[in-house]
């Protein structure tokens, strides 16, 4: 995935700041008091998204950071991309924990706003991003656990669907789903793909037709979900989870990730093109975008 000249044109015309270009991001790790041991932390963080790698376990937090609802804009796309990026290659780095810090939110899906309105070329660039985040977290050598601490909707499910483990606060009041059809739109066939690796085609079938999104005890009996947990208990078992899946040797397992997701990946990167063309042409439907601002509307008027 030779990616980062497009990132980097794509973070020039955004006007996020590259990591490589701000002030040293693993200087960024709180100073420690002279005479101490220098703590194994490394932190960067930017706009969207901050993560920490703990270098003695060779682990990285990375969590969500933007309000109201973490929804997966360009630019913060770009930004994930980036930070996974940065972290797998990173030799420190073997897993990654992703989480949010937005209270009772995981992440919205893809931002509404990004789909609404523009031109062609906007449409192309962001499904662009859409397909690269997919692309380097189904396709990551790390370890990749969701700490899903909230609700999780479409792109937000894809993500936590993409990880290689999920567990999901056991409040009831949050859900998970691929809830495309409920907006009027098609989940493409990328995230069909990943999902029926997940729970199975019936299962995914009957779930997309729907567009259901399924309360957190729901999502457990389905599978979409590998566990539920207290919400204060998350971060913990996400840890205790990550260190039984690296103490596998690292060669071993890659090459089994890679053997089941091979199939799915090679798919999306044969069609890429074509995929941004279907995309392009079905977003700009008027059709489409009429239910797509009816949907927007509708959430607003849910609040007042
Ligand atoms: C043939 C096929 C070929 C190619 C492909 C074709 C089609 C493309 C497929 C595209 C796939 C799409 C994937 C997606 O992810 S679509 C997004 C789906 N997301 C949702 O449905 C979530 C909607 N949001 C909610 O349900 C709630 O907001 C949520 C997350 C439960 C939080 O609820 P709450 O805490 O009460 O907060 P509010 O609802 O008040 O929201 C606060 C604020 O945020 C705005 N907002 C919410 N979600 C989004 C979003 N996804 N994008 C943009 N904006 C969002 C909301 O409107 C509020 O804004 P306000 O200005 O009123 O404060």
């Amino acid at each position: 995935m030779a990616a980062a000249p497009i990132l980097a044109r794509r973070i020039a015309r955004s006007g996020v700041l590259p990591l490589c270009c701000r002030p040293p991001s693993w200087d960024r790790a709180p100073r420690q008091p002279p005479g101490l041991p220098l703590a194994p932390c490394r932190a960067f963080s930017n706009n969207k998204i901050q993560v920490e790698l703990d270098e003695s376990s060779g682990v990285a937090m990375m969590k969500f950071k933007s309000p109201p609802v973490n929804s997966l804009s360009l630019d913060f796309l770009t930004e994930f991309s980036i930070s996974l990026e940065k972290l797998e290659n990173d030799r420190a780095c073997r897993g990654v924990i992703i989480t949010s810090t937005i209270p009772k939110i995981f992440s919205s899906g893809l931002d509404i706003m990004e789909m609404c309105g523009k031109n062609v070329e906007h449409y192309g660039e962001f499904w662009r991003a859409v397909q690269e985040m997919w692309l380097r977290l189904y396709g990551s050598n790390m370890v990749t656990v969701a700490a899903v601490n909230g609700s999780s909707p479409a792109g937000g499910c894809l993500i936590a669907l993409s990880c290689d483990y999920r567990i999901m606060a056991e409040n009831p009041k949050f859900s998970i789903g691929l809830n495309e059809a409920q907006l009027g739109i098609v989940a493409p066939f990328w995230f069909k793909d990943t999902f029926v690796n997940v729970v199975g085609h019936r299962i995914a079938e009957r779930s997309l037709q729907l567009g259901s999104l399924h309360p957190a005890p729901e999502a457990l009996k389905l599978g979409l979900v590998d566990e539920l947990v207290p919400e204060e208990k998350l971060l913990e078992k996400a840890s205790a989870v990550m260190a039984r899946w690296l103490a596998l040797p690292d060669h071993a397992r890659q090459l089994t990730k890679s053997m089941m997701r091979k199939a799915v990946l090679d798919h999306l990167v044969a069609h890429r093109e074509e995929d941004i063309k279907n995309f392009i042409n079905f977003i700009s439907k008027e059709s489409i975008q009429k239910s797509l601002r009816m949907y927007m509307e509708m959430l607003k008027k849910k609040k007042s």
